[in-house]
């Protein structure tokens, strides 16, 4: 057994599992449940009453993270200790949000002026590009920016974009392809004209194959579609950590925007990886984005763990995935423009918190991160709801909605918020065998029938949900949201003692797939491999079943 699953904190928290009183009960019996659980911070207002938890509960909570160290596993990310243990990295996107009058150490050196430095590059390239000062090959401005990437390289500034749609810059299309499938850049560059188009290659490495891949087609129909050699620096920009690397690709020296080793990919959209977002709302809006980040930071920070949002989400997932075996986690936005924000956090916790060796390489002996999907309100009530109603698996949800919308019109939004309220409502208080009875009083069913039925209609209740509200979808409230999650994951990555930096699971694919593309290309049929994988490289060399 692990330290952790032997501590008297964490066999207090198994027994008391089986002792939390149902939610209706705890509703009914506290009027003030509420007001105890439910917290503000940086624009967000987080009710977690609706969960299967008691003071008792979340005592052994707190008390299972203090035992974890979680405020010195805090301070020691925030100070750029190497917490990335198995690649030897600091973990300080923090830092790319921080004020320019903060000092942060990494690896002996005070990184805040090159984090200035890279965000006032970035303005005076987002300045010039939207005021059409910078030219392409004929003369003409910029019209249309593809972003060129993937992993953390693509899905926050696409996500981050897409959410942000009320602040674009009319001017300005912006088109992202992450995809090796040519299809993804086949069907984008059909719609573009290579005299007003940007292309921003995005990758922290500057070596995986399908961003070089998509780049070097992309820079090929460039030239193919009259563009000379000449001119590729005023169409193809790059941000990397790899400068070398990049300069080599042919990519123009002033055309690098860096990035850091100590920044983590799905962590990376608050650095110059954001330049999509950047153009497409500004600088000014870009800065607001940190800015709500940085304030969940400094809470995250510094709110005693009673009183911290991203651990008390943090620990509340926790509870379910560890106590009551619940392997997936929902995230429901009821809101279109967060429509993209369940695959963001998707790899932002799958990836972290996917792991089953400890800091020291002792093996769990507990879940870690569950499954994270999700999608947006109300969609998903007509579908996948009714099996997290009356379903086996137990789900805990995060539904997510601001009060005002940036497109008010009739009713929408007080439909919109009855569903969410509806659905938590519904989820904590299901339905009993006699409310189903008597709703079918009416009914002219026999009596056996309306037993059946109702049985059928029974809903246990008793399902977990949190529900965030802000105001209104901003670039400020968006970013504080965004940190919200990033450090809910890194809370339960610090109790389980895993390395929420890492990924050796994706990297053997990337090795992998590299391989089988050195046989595919190879002049005879492979046998060296399993049977299966034999098989399928040979049909696939044959074009044919
Ligand atoms: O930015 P790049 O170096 O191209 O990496 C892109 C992506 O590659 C890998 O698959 C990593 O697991 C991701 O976290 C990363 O974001």
């Amino acid at each position: 057994m692990t330290l952790l699953t032997q501590s008297s904190t964490w066999q207090a928290l198994s027994a008391h599992s089986k002792n939390v009183p149902h939610m209706r009960e705890l509703f009914a019996t506290d009027a003030a449940r509420f007001n105890k659980m439910s917290l503000s911070a940086c624009g967000l207002l987080l009710d977690y009453s609706k969960n299967r938890a008691t003071a008792e509960t979340l005592d052994l909570l707190f008390a299972l993270a203090s035992n974890s160290q979680l405020e010195a596993k805090i301070k020691a990310m925030f100070a750029g200790e190497i917490i990335n243990t198995t690649e030897k990295r600091a973990v300080l996107h923090t830092a790319l949000r921080s004020t320019a009058e903060q000092s942060i150490i990494a690896e002996g050196q005070d990184i805040v002026p090159e984090v200035q430095q890279t965000l006032n590059k970035m303005q005076g390239f987002v300045s010039s590009v939207t005021s059409g000062q910078w030219k392409g090959y004929t003369g003409k401005a910029i019209t249309d920016i593809v972003s060129i990437g993937i992993g953390g390289s693509f899905l926050g500034p696409k996500i981050v974009s897409q959410a942000l749609r009320p602040y674009w810059n009319p001017e300005l299309k912006c088109h992202f392809v992450a995809n090796v499938d040519g299809t993804s850049i086949s069907e984008k560059l059909k719609l573009l004209d290579p005299e007003t188009t940007l292309f921003i290659m995005s990758s922290k490495s500057f070596g995986t194959q399908e961003t070089l891949t998509n780049t070097l087609t992309a820079r090929e129909w460039f030239l193919a579609k009259g563009g000379l050699q000449s001119d590729v620096a005023k169409h193809f920009v790059a941000v990397t950590s790899n400068v070398a690397k990049a300069t080599d690709f042919g990519i123009d020296s002033d055309n690098i925007f860096p990035m850091w080793d100590w920044v983590g990919g799905r962590y990376s959209l608050w650095s110059a990886i954001g330049l999509p977002i950047a153009l497409l709302i500004g600088m000014d809006n870009f800065r607001a984005l940190l800015s709500g980040a940085h304030q969940m930071d400094e809470h995250f920070a510094n709110a005693p763990l009673t009183e911290n949002m991203p651990v008390i989400m943090g620990l509340l997932s926790l509870w379910y995935g560890n106590f009551f075996n619940a392997q997936s986690h929902v995230v429901l936005t009821y809101d279109h423009y967060l429509r993209g924000l369940p695959a963001y956090f998707q790899q932002l916790d799958m990836e972290s918190n996917g792991k089953s060796v400890t800091l020291n390489g002792t093996d769990v002996d507990y879940s870690t991160g569950p499954v994270i999907w999700g999608g947006e309100g109300t969609n998903g009530q007509h579908a996948y709801h009714q099996l997290l109603h009356q379903g086996t698996a137990l789900i805990p949800a995060d539904f997510i909605m601001p009060l005002q919308s940036h497109n008010p019109i009739g009713e929408h939004h007080d439909q919109l918020a009855s569903n969410c309220f509806g659905q938590t409502q519904a989820l904590m208080q299901g339905r009993t065998f006699d409310e189903a009875l008597a709703e079918l009083a009416n009914s002219a069913l026999p009596a056996a029938k309306k037993q059946l039925i109702a049985k059928h209609k029974v809903m246990p209740g008793n399902k977990p949900s949190n529900t965030l509200l802000m105001d209104k979808l901003t670039p400020s409230t968006l970013g504080a949201l965004i940190a919200l999650y990033e450090h809910r994951t890194f809370v339960q990555g610090a109790i389980w003692d895993i390395n929420s930096f890492d990924q050796w699971g994706v990297e053997l694919g990337k090795d992998l797939g590299n391989d089988v593309l050195a046989r595919i290309g190879a002049g005879q049929d492979c046998d060296a491999l399993d049977a299966s994988s034999n098989a399928l490289i040979n049909l696939y060399r044959q074009g044919k079943i």
